[in-house]
C-alpha cells in the first residue's frame, strides 16, 4: 500500500538500487531516445576541436599521454565497477556488517592516536587533525566511533530515521565546543587544541561576535539540548513522561508492561524482550503513543530500531523515469490487527499467580526478513520487458516483499487500459517463470495493478516472532491468536473470540494442521486454562496428539467422529446453560457476566448450593469436518448451525478446518453461519469459491500460502501463516502439563440427553428385531436400498420407509436422496458395535 511506502525509504531505494537501474533503462523509451542524442553531437564535436590545435610531434605525444591515461582509468573503472558490482551482490547486512567493521578499526586507530598518542606517523598527524579540528573535545571520538560501530553492526538500518543521529550528534558536538571557545577563549593556535578546537572556534566567535557571549551561550545550550532530543527521538511533548519512565528504571522500578503479564514472565525473559523490540515501521505512529507506557530503556535511547528479525517491509520504491507519472501519495500505514482492547477474561483465573503462561522464549525467533533480494530486481526487469515487448505504457513503480510472494506494482500510463495487463497474465507468467502469477486490480487503496509473484527464495515465518510482535502483544485479550505475516511483511493477528467462529480449508499439504498447530501454541502461550477451554476433535487421529494432556482441555482429544457427533451436542448444552445464565442475571455477554460475578454483583440465589464462578472462554476446535459430516450429517449440521448462530455472547467459538470443501461438508447453513475464512491453497477454483465465495486460493502456493477473510471484509487478506515446529510445540505443552492436570468433564462424550433416547427407543417399539436384521442387510451389503429391504425383509413400503428412517436416525445411512440409495455410513467391521449398542439401548 501506498500508505506504508515512508517517501525516505523511497528515495533510498532511488538512491542505491541498481537493479532497478535496469529497469530503467528498459522504461518506455521516449526519454531514453532524447538522452542518448546529445553525447552522439558532441562525439563529433571533439575532433574538429583536437585538430585545429595543430599538428607535429608536441600532438603526437600529447595524444599518447592522453590515450596512456584514458587507458588507466578506463582499467582502473573497470576493476571498481567489477567490484562495486559483486559489493553490490552481498547482502545488505554484509555490507553493514563490512562498514561497521571498517569503523571499528578506524575507532580502535583514533582511540591509539589520540589516548595513547600512538600508532606511528599516521596516528600522530590524525591526532594533531583531531585535536586541531575538536579541541578538548577529540578525547572523546573514539568512543563515538565505537558506538557507531556498534549500531551499524548490531542493528539494521531504519530508513525514517536514518539520518537521526549524525544530525543529533553534531548538534551536540557543534554546540559543546563552541561553549568550549566561548568559556576559555584562547589565545593562540596552540590553546585552540585545549578548548573547543578550530570547529568551536568557527561557529563560536562568529556567534560571540555577531550576537554577544551573553545570547550566544543561551542558543548554544538550546541547540545542545536539540541535539539531545533528536538522538534519543524524544519530542518535546515527551520530556515527562520518559523522565518519569527513567526514574522508574534507576529505582528499579520495572515499567508497566503491556504486552505480558508481569507475574508470568521471569527477568530473563523480560530481557529477551527487550532485546526484541516488536516491529516499528509500520506501526510507528501508535509505537509513539505506547512508547511510554512499554519502553524499557533501551527502547528509550533508541525507540525506533526495529530488531533485525522483526523488521517490516514497506514497498521497496524503484526509481522513476524521468517525466514518468507522479506516485500516489501515501496513506496512513495499515494496521493489521484490531485496537487493543481491554479483556475481562485475563483477570479470570480462580487461584492467581498460580498457573504461569509459557515464556516467548520456548519459541526461537525466525531468520531476519529480506525487504529486497537479487531475485526481486530479476523479476522488476522481466516485468519491464514483458510490458515493453507488448507495447504497454506501464511502469513497475515499487514492489513490497512478502515471505512467500513479492507483490509488484504496476502504474499503467494515462489512456491504457487496467485490462491490457490482466490480459498479460501468461506472458508474464513465462517471463517470469512462475505459474502462479496473481493479478490484483487495483491494489486496495492504491492507483495501482499488484502483480503477485512467488519468491524463488522464500521465507519462514516463525510464530514465535508473531506472538511477540506489538500486533500481538498490544492485545491482552486471551483468545488472541497468530496467523502470520501478510504480502507487506506486517504481522497478522486475530482475535477468535471476535471472528466469531472461522472455516479453514485447503488441500492436503497446503498447510491447515500448521495452522491449527500455531492457533493452538498461540492460545497456550497467552490464555491460562481458566481463561479458555479447548476441546479438540481430530478425526485423523495423529495430528493432535501432541496436545493430549493439556490442562486446557475439557475432555481428552476426540478421535471418533460419532463422539465429536455428541460432543457437539454437548456444547449445545453447556451453551443453553449459559444463556440461561446470562438471561437470569440481564446481562447480554459473557464477558459482562464474568465482570459481575467478579464484582460480586452476580451471585447465587439465597437457598442455592451453586457458587458463582466466571465462565473461560470454550473454543471448539475440528481437524476434519467432513470425517463428521461422513458420520453425522444432520445432527452436525445442526448443532453446528445452532452454536454458530448463538455462541458468541455465551463465549463459545468454533474452528472448523476441511481438506475437502465441497457443498456436501461445507453446506450453505454452515457457510452462512460461519462468517470468517482462511484458505490455503485449493485444488479447484469450485473448492475456492466454496471457502470465500470468490476465485484465488486455487493460485495460493501451499506450505501455508493463505487468504484470510475476516468477518465483514469483501476482500481477502494474502497471508503466509506462522510456523511453528515440533519441538517447540513440545516445550510449550511440556510447561502447560507440568503445572496442572487437565480437569475432564465426563458428559462431554456422553451419549446425547436420555430423553431423546427414549423418544427414539419408544419409536422402536416392537421392531427392534426387525431392525436389527435390517442395519445388518444395509452395513454387510452396503446399499442403503429401501425396496432392496421390502424384498429380503419381505416388508412393505411404508415399514422399510420406517426401518430406513430409524436406521438414519441411528446414524446408520445418510440422509434420503431421493430415488438413490442412502449412503451407508457404518462399515461392516463395525457393525458388531452398532448391534451391540442398539440392543442396549
Ligand atoms: N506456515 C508454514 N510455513 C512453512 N511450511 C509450512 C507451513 N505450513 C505447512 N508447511 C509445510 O507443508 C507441509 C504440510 O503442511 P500441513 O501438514 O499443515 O498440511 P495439511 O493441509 O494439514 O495437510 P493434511 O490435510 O494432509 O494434513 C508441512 O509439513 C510443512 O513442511
Amino acid at each position: 500500500m501506498a500508505g506504508r511506502t515512508p517517501p525516505a525509504n523511497r528515495g533510498r531505494a532511488a538512491s542505491t538500487s541498481r537493479g532497478t537501474g535496469t529497469s530503467r533503462a528498459r522504461q518506455p523509451a521516449r526519454p531514453v531516445k532524447k538522452a542518448a542524442a546529445r553525447p552522439v553531437a558532441r562525439k563529433r564535436a571533439t575532433p574538429k576541436k583536437t585538430t585545429s590545435l595543430g599538428g607535429g610531434a608536441a600532438i603526437g605525444v600529447g595524444r599518447g599521454v592522453s590515450a596512456l591515461w584514458m587507458g588507466v582509468a578506463h582499467s582502473l573503472g573497470w576493476v571498481a565497477r567489477g567490484a562495486g558490482r559483486n559489493a553490490r551482490n552481498i547482502g545488505a547486512e554484509h555490507r553493514r556488517d563490512g562498514a561497521g567493521l571498517l569503523l571499528f578499526g578506524f575507532s580502535i586507530l583514533t582511540a591509539v592516536a589520540v589516548w595513547a598518542h600512538g600508532a606511528g606517523p599516521v596516528g600522530q598527524r590524525l591526532a594533531d587533525a583531531v585535536h586541531l579540528f575538536f579541541g578538548g573535545l577529540g578525547i572523546f571520538l573514539p568512543l563515538l566511533f565505537f558506538y557507531g560501530a556498534f549500531r551499524l553492526m548490531r542493528e539494521p538500518v531504519d530508513p525514517d530515521h536514518r539520518g537521526r543521529n549524525p544530525v543529533g550528534w553534531s548538534a551536540v558536538i557543534i554546540a559543546v565546543s563552541s561553549l568550549l571557545y566561548i568559556s576559555d577563549e584562547p589565545r593562540d593556535d596552540l590553546a585552540l587544541t585545549g578548548s573547543g578546537g578550530l570547529l568551536g572556534y568557527g561557529v563560536g566567535s562568529v556567534l560571540e561576535r555577531a550576537v554577544s557571549a551573553w545570547v550566544a551561550v543561551p542558543l548554544l545550550v538550546l541547540l545542545f539540548v536539540f541535539g539531545l532530543l533528536v538522538i534519543t527521538a524524544t519530542p518535546i511533548a515527551k520530556i515527562p513522561e520518559r523522565f518519569l519512565l527513567l526514574l522508574d528504571l534507576v529505582s528499579g522500578r520495572r515499567p508497566e508492561r503491556a504486552p505480558i503479564t508481569g507475574p508470568l514472565l521471569d527477568e530473563d525473559v523480560l530481557d529477551d524482550i527487550e532485546d526484541d523490540p516488536a516491529p516499528a515501521k509500520p506501526r510507528r505512529p501508535s509505537r509513539r503513543r505506547q512508547a511510554a507506557a512499554v519502553a524499557p530503556l533501551d527502547d528509550l535511547m533508541e525507540p525506533e530500531e526495529p530488531a533485525e528479525d522483526l523488521i517490516l517491509h514497506d514497498t521497496v520504491a524503484l526509481p522513476k523515469v524521468p517525466g514518468s507519472r507522479k506516485k500516489p501519495t501515501p496513506a496512513p500505514p495499515a494496521e493489521h490487527s484490531p485496537p487493543p482492547t481491554r479483556a475481562e477474561q485475563l483477570e479470570i483465573s480462580a487461584v492467581p499467580g498460580a498457573y504461569r503462561l509459557p515464556p516467548p522464549n520456548l519459541l526461537a525467533a525466525g531468520l531476519p526478513a529480506k525487504a529486497r533480494s537479487r531475485a526481486n530486481d530479476e523479476i522488476t526487469a522481466a516485468l519491464t520487458g514483458v510490458f515493453d515487448q507488448f507495447n504497454v505504457d506501464a511502469l513497475v513503480t515499487g514492489f513490497t516483499r512478502g515471505p512467500t510472494v513479492t507483490r509488484y506494482e504496476v502504474e499503467v500510463g494515462p489512456g491504457v487500459k487496467v485490462e491490457r495487463i490482466t490480459q498479460l497474465s501468461r506472458n508474464i507468467a513465462y517471463a517470469v517463470k512462475s505459474p502462479d502469477v496473481r493479478i490484483l486490480s487495483p491494489i486496495p487503496g492504491k492507483s495501482a495493478v499488484g502483480v503477485e509473484i512467488p519468491n524463488t527464495d522464500p521465507e519462514n515465518v516463525s510464530l514465535g516472532d508473531v506472538l511477540r510482535s506489538r500486533a500481538a502483544t498490544s492485545d491482552q485479550h486471551p483468545m488472541v491468536v497468530a496467523l502470520g505475516k501478510d504480502i507487506e511483511g506486517g504481522f497478522v493477528v486475530a482475535n477468535l473470540a471476535k471472528m466469531p467462529h472461522i472455516l479453514i480449508a485447503g488441500a492436503t499439504g497446503a498447510g491447515k494442521s500448521s495452522c491449527l498447530n500455531t492457533l493452538l501454541v498461540s492460545l497456550l502461550t497467552r490464555a491460562t486454562p481458566d481463561e479458555v477451554r479447548l476441546l479438540l476433535v481430530d478425526p485423523k487421529r495423529v495430528e493432535m496428539t501432541a496436545y493430549e494432556g493439556i490442562p486446557h482441555l475439557v475432555t481428552p482429544i476426540i478421535t471418533n467422529p460419532k463422539k465429536a457427533a455428541d460432543a457437539l451436542e454437548w456444547v449445545v448444552r453447556e451453551m443453553d446453560m449459559r444463556y440461561d445464565d446470562l438471561a437470569a442475571n440481564g446481562v447480554r455477554h459473557l464477558d459482562d457476566f464474568n465482570r459481575k460475578v467478579r464484582s460480586g454483583e452476580i451471585v447465587a440465589p439465597p437457598g442455592s448450593e451453586r457458587v458463582m464462578k466466571p465462565y473461560p472462554y470454550l473454543l471448539v476446535i475440528i481437524d476434519e469436518l467432513a470425517d463428521l459430516m461422513m458420520v453425522a450429517p444432520r445432527d452436525v449440521e445442526d448443532s453446528v448451525v445452532r452454536i454458530t448462530q448463538l455462541a458468541r455472547a455465551a463465549g463459545i467459538h468454533l474452528v472448523l478446518a476441511t481438506q475437502r470443501p465441497s457443498v456436501d461438508v461445507v453446506t450453505g447453513l454452515i457457510k452462512a453461519n460461519v462468517p470468517s475464512r482462511l484458505a490455503f491453497a485449493t485444488s479447484s477454483l469450485a473448492d475456492s469459491r466454496v471457502i470465500l465465495d470468490q476465485p484465488g486460493a486455487e493460485k495460493l502456493l501451499g506450505r501455508g500460502d493463505g487468504l484470510f477473510l475476516p468477518m465483514g471484509a469483501s476482500k481477502p487478506v494474502r497471508i503466509q501463516g506462522a510456523w511453528v515446529d515440533e519441538k517447540e510445540i513440545a516445550a510449550v505443552v511440556k510447561f502447560c502439563k507440568d503445572q496442572r492436570e487437565p480437569e475432564f468433564r465426563e458428559d462431554v462424550t456422553e451419549a446425547p440427553a436420555p430423553s431423546k433416547q427414549k423418544q427414539i427407543d419408544e419409536e422402536i417399539g416392537d421392531d427392534l428385531q426387525v431392525l436389527l436384521q435390517a442395519i445388518e442387510l444395509v452395513v454387510t451389503s452396503q446399499f442403503g436400498s429401501t425396496s432392496m429391504l421390502q424384498r429380503k425383509l419381505r416388508v412393505g413400503f411404508a415399514k422399510a420407509g420406517r426401518l430406513m428412517d430409524l436406521m438414519e436416525t441411528r446414524g446408520i445411512v445418510g440422509p434420503s436422496e431421493g430415488s438413490k440409495a442412502r449412503d451407508v455410513l457404518v462399515k461392516p467391521d463395525e457393525l458388531e458395535e452398532a448391534l451391540a449398542s442398539l440392543k442396549v439401548d
